[in-house]
């Protein structure tokens, strides 16, 4: 059985108002329940690539779809809900009294109530191991947790696809591990943005490397992290003493 594209991007190109042109035709489809590392260098367009996933940019050429929805003007409040962006800073995410209220926001606000909305944010809290601090405030956790909790908020909107903009960055080895678990653990869809090349082989089968607007390679993880001459190209850059012919030998996540 073929399984269904999550995404699909066609022909993708967008200028900002200066006349700066950020992607220059895009193809990218992305199957459900497949993990994917989108890598690049500063400036590639990888911001502007994810922000058009649910209509924060448009107005370029070609298309985007989500689970086979065009992402267009009827149908942004569904897309939202479909895409969910966690963002580089939790705190970004993070503004009510509470975990529970921060977790509730988005359900609430589509009109889940009562016993349902409960079940919701419980089942969110429990798939990020933090239902034991819903009643604590945001900002009395720890870094790390805050990153969690936000990637809560996002579930708990069942999103089709789960977009995360350097999910490592500012986590602690440990820290770092246990989302690696947590998002090993969801069956969704998920596009990672990230610079964190070993973070990308652990977690994502494949991976696309964004250069230029354009996409400059397609393929498994360890395979491209394994051409050295790719990763130059590109300025991708492996982790003192990482050997990229042993990341081509290693087995996938
Ligand atoms: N609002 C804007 N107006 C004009 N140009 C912009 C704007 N935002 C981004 N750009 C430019 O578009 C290009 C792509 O930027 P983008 O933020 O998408 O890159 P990125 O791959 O996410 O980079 P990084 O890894 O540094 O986060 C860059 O050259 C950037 O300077």
């Amino acid at each position: 059985m073929t399984v269904p594209f999550s995404l699909e991007v066609e022909g993708l190109a967008f200028s900002y108002p200066d006349g700066h042109q950020a992607l220059t035709g895009v193809d990218l489809t992305i199957r459900q329940g497949e993990r994917v590392a989108l890598l690049g260098p500063n400036g590639a367009g990888k911001t502007t690539l994810v922000l058009h996933l649910n209509g924060i940019l448009g107005g370029g050429s070609g298309t985007v779809r989500v689970a086979g929805l065009p992402v267009a003007a009827p149908h942004l409040a569904e897309i939202r809900r479909r895409v969910g962006v966690v963002f580089q800073d939790p705190d970004d995410q993070l503004f009510m009294p509470t975990v529970r209220e921060d977790v509730a926001f988005g359900p609430a606000t589509a009109g889940i109530r009562g016993a349902a909305l409960d079940a919701c944010v419980r089942r969110a809290l429990d798939r990020v191991g933090m239902a034991a601090f819903a009643d604590r405030p945001p900002h009395h956790l720890s870094f790390g947790q805050r990153r969690r909790v936000a990637v809560a908020t996002v579930l708990a909107m069942e999103p089709e696809i789960l977009v995360l903009d350097e999910p490592s960055s500012n986590l602690d080895p440990a820290s770092r591990r246990e989302l690696a678990d947590v998002l090993r653990s969801l069956d969704v869809t998920v596009l990672m943005v990230t610079h964190d090349l070993p973070y990308a082989l652990e977690l994502c089968e494949r991976s696309v490397v964004l250069s230029g607007g354009t996409i400059a390679a397609d393929g498994p993880t360890r395979t491209l992290l394994g051409d050295a001459e790719l990763l130059r190209a590109h300025r991708l850059e492996l982790p003192f003493g990482f050997d990229p012919r042993a990341v081509a030998a290693r087995p996938g996540p």
